[in-house]
C-alpha cells in the first residue's frame, strides 16, 4: 500500500532533549530556523503532532508567511496543510489552539478515544482506527482518504520514536541547538527500543545562525515481507538506474541495487551496462560484489523489473544468480510481462527456493517509463 513520504522534524539540545520541564515551550531553534520550519510546513500536505505536544505546547502549527500561503493557493492547494494529531485516550482540551486555527484538522484515535473526544466536543474530524492505533493504518488513512503525499511530523518524542522504530520514517530533519537541559525528567527525542541496525545516511548539514540542521535518511531494508521506508528509497533508485540503460527494442531497461541489512549499498547496475549488449541489471550489480562477502546472506536486491526466470543469452537467469549469491530478499516494482518470455515467473523461482519477493506496485509506472516503446 502506498504511504505518504514521512519527514520527522525536531530541534534538540546538545544533551538530546526536546524541551525542558518548565511551563513554557523551550525555543531551541532561532528565528532563521523557525522560518525554515515554516517553509517546510508550506511544502507539505499535512503536519502531525502527538497529543502530548498539543497538551504541552498548545501549538497552532500554521504556515506563518502570507507569501507562502498565497503560493499554496496559487498552486491550487489548501491555504494551510491539514493538521493531524494522534491520541489513544481522546483526552484533549477542546479549547486548545490546535482546533481553532488554520485549515482542516483531524484527530486519529481509537474507538474509546473517539467516544471521549466526541464527548469533549473536539472540533475536528474524529477518526477511529479501531481498538488500538496502528501507525501503518494511520498513514494509509492519510494517504488514501486525505490525499496526503508528504507528511511533516513535528514531534513529540513518543511519536518520533515509534515512527523511526517501525521504519515508517523516510527522512529526519534534526536541528542541534547549542544549549543544555540537564534534567532527566525532560522529554527526549528518541526513547529506548529497537531501531534499524547500522548508520543513517547524512545527506545535508547546514549552519543556520547558531544551530545546525542535519538531514538523514534511514537506509536499512525491511526484513521478509515487512516493508521499510528505506525499501521505497532503494527501489526508486533502481528505477532511476533503469533510465541509464542504452535503449533496446529487444530487451527491457532495468536498474538494480544490492543493499546490505545495515543499509550500506554493496553494488548497483543496469541493463546493457558497460557496452555488454545482453547483461541484465541484477547480473551487472552482483558481478561487482565479492561472492565471499558475508553481507550477501542478509542483503536485499532491488530491481525495477522482477528478476528473469529464463534466458537464451546466458546460462543462468537472474533469479538463479540471486539465489546462488545467497540473497534471500528481493524488492521489485513490476512483474515481468509476456513481451519477450511468455510465462516468465522469476518470483516463482525465488520463492520456491525460500526467498521473499516484495512487489511495490506504486513504482510500476516509474519502472515502465524507460520501456514505453516496448508496450504493444
Ligand atoms: N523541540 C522540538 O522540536 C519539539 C519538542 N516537542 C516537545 O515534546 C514534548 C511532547 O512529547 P511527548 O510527551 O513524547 O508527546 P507526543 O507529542 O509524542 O504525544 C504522545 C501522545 O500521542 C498519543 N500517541 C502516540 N502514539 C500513539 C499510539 N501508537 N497509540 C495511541 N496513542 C498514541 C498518545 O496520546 P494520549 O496520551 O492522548 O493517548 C501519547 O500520549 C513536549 O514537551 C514538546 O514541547 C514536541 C515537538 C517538537
Ligand atoms: N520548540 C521547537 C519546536 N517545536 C514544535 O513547534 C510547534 C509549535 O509551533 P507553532 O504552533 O508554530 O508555535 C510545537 O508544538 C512543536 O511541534 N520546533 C522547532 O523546530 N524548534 C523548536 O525549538
Amino acid at each position: 500500500m502506498p504511504l505518504p513520504h514521512v519527514l520527522l522534524s525536531a530541534a534538540v539540545s546538545l544533551d538530546g532533549y526536546l524541551d525542558d520541564t518548565g511551563p513554557e515551550r523551550l525555543l531551541l531553534s532561532g528565528p532563521a530556523d523557525f522560518d525554515r520550519v515554516d517553509e517546510v510546513r508550506a511544502s507539505v500536505d499535512a503536519i502531525l503532532v502527538g497529543a502530548g505536544t498539543v497538551r504541552a505546547d498548545n501549538p497552532r502549527l500554521l504556515v506563518n508567511s502570507a507569501e507562502r500561503r498565497a503560493a499554496r493557493v496559487a498552486e491550487g492547494r489548501a491555504e494551510y496543510p491539514l493538521k493531524v494529531t494522534v491520541s489513544g485516550s481522546g483526552e484533549l482540551d477542546p479549547a486548545a489552539c490546535f482546533w481553532h486555527t488554520g485549515g482542516e484538522k483531524v484527530l486519529l484515535t481509537t474507538d474509546g478515544g473517539a467516544r471521549r473526544a466526541r464527548a469533549l466536543g473536539i472540533g475536528a474530524d474524529v477518526v477511529s482506527l479501531g481498538p488500538q492505533l496502528d501507525w501503518r493504518r494511520a498513514l494509509e488513512y492519510l494517504h488514501d482518504r486525505r490525499g496526503v503525499r508528504r507528511l511533516m511530523v513535528e514531534g513529540g518524542g513518543t511519536v518520533h520514536t515509534q515512527l523511526l522504530q517501525q521504519e515508517l520514517a523516510d527522512e529526519l530533519q534534526l536541528v542541534l541547538a547549542p544549549l543544555l537541559v540537564g534534567d532527566p525528567a525532560a522529554p527526549r527525542l528518541f526513547g529506548p527500543g529497537a531501531y534499524q541496525g547500522g548508520r543513517l545516511r547524512l545527506v545535508e548539514s547546514r549552519r543556520i545562525e547558531d544551530v545546525v540542521l542535519n538531514r538523514y535518511l534511514p537506509t536499512a531494508p525491511g526484513t521478509g515481507e515487512r516493508v521499510a521506508a528505506a525499501d521505497r528509497h532503494w527501489l526508486a533508485l533502481a528505477c532511476e538506474l533503469a533510465e541509464l540503460c542504452p535503449p533496446s527494442d529487444t530487451a527491457f531497461s532495468v536498474g538494480a541495487v544490492v543493499v546490505a541489512a545495515d543499509g550500506s549499498e554493496l553494488a548497483r547496475g543496469y541493463s546493457r551496462e558497460g557496452g555488454d549488449p545482453v547483461v541484465h541489471a541484477e547480473e551487472a550489480a552482483l558481478a561487482k560484489v565479492d561472492p565471499a562477502d558475508r553481507r550477501l546472506a542478509g542483503a536485499t536486491v532491488y530491481s525495477s523489473l522482477e528478476p528473469c526466470a529464463r534466458r537464451a543469452s546466458r546460462p543462468a537467469p537472474c533469479a538463479r544468480l540471486i539465489l546462488d549469491a545467497g540473497v534471500r530478499r528481493v524488492v521489485t516494482a513490476w512483474r515481468e510481462p509476456d513481451t519477450f518470455v511468455p510465462g516468465a515467473d522469476g518470483t516463482g523461482v525465488l520463492t520456491a527456493a525460500g526467498a521473499t519477493v516484495v512487489v511495490l506496485a506504486e513504482y510500476e509506472a516509474r519502472a515502465k517509463a524507460p520501456n514505453r516503446h516496448l508496450e504493444g
